[in-house]
């Protein structure tokens, strides 16, 4: 697992994504998906649903016709189509992971400053955080995969990008972002932000751009920023070590390890 112990303890902000990780919509995503393509004959397995989850909607559906090579049949636009009235049913159920609503409020309460970046859009979010409006409102910001600054979906750094730049005196040294993730795709992204932190509009900016390649280069590390995955257990473990810790559940998580406020109760 790529985990620099010693650099653990100097978080200041947190980063969460949202699907599967904060809420329980994964579950819907696979219980849609496995309905479509039942009318194919064909079955939905974890190994596909590895690539999709994390994504943009459109970029998922790509992979979903293509991988299950039902494209000649159903375009990704038209799959987005037919599963978006079951989608939108599911979603108005939609619960909190456990730990989930612990730790926002703790982190909340301690003055840690936290957000959202999911690839969900904006239609979506409001459906499936319409039950649980008080701890989305301690998020200090949201970006959503319909936000102009994401141009590309996970893996691709934009997200967390844009999300580490509206923090108050943001952008924030990558050092002391620690995102929550539960998606393959997710995790990548948040260590290819971590690379590509810097903007490079000033010399100072390609200074300090330099001296961060340059230290990827020595350190044979591949980015900089610290990722704690929460990965579903049907999710195959060679996609936990790109995380720098691997939890079964955000009620393990022990804000202690990353220099975080500590928990005051004993309970979930
Ligand atoms: O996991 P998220 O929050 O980035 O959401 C992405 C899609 O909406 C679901 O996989
Ligand atoms: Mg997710």
């Amino acid at each position: 697992m790529a985990n620099p112990s010693g650099t653990r303890g100097s978080i200041t902000h947190v980063i969460f994504d949202m699907d599967g990780l904060l809420l329980d919509t994964e579950k819907f995503y696979t219980e849609v998906q496995e309905i479509i393509l039942a009318r194919y004959n064909k079955t939905f397995d974890w190994s596909l649903k590895a690539k999709m989850m994390g994504k943009k909607a459109i970029e998922a559906a790509r992979v979903f016709v293509e991988e299950t090579g039902i494209n000649d049949l159903l375009t990704a636009e038209e799959f987005l189509v037919e599963r978006e009235k079951m989608l939108q049913n599911l979603f108005q159920t939609t619960e909190l992971m456990p730990g989930a609503s612990r730790l926002i409020r703790h982190l909340h309460a301690n003055g840690i400053p936290i957000c959202v970046a999911s690839g969900s859009h904006r239609h979506h979010f409001e459906l499936k955080t319409q039950r649980h409006g008080e701890v989305f409102s301690m998020m200090h910001h949201v970006v959503l995969g319909d936000d102009p600054e994401v141009k590309q979906g996970k893996p691709s750094p934009d997200i967390f990008l844009a999300a580490a730049k509206r923090f108050e005196g943001g952008p924030v040294d990558p050092h002391k972002i620690l995102v929550f993730e539960d998606a393959p795709s997710g995790v990548a992204a948040a260590k290819n932000a971590g690379m590509l932190q810097f903007d490079k509009q000033t010399a100072e900016d390609l200074v300090a751009c330099a001296f961060a390649v340059a230290e990827v280069l020595v350190s044979s590390v591949s980015c900089c920023r610290f990722a704690v995955m929460v990965p579903d257990p049907r999710l195959e473990s060679s996609f936990h070590e790109a995380a720098d810790q691997v939890l079964s559940s955000l009620l393990d998580f022990n804000p202690s390890d990353w220099g975080l406020p500590p928990f005051q109760d004993v309970s979930s």
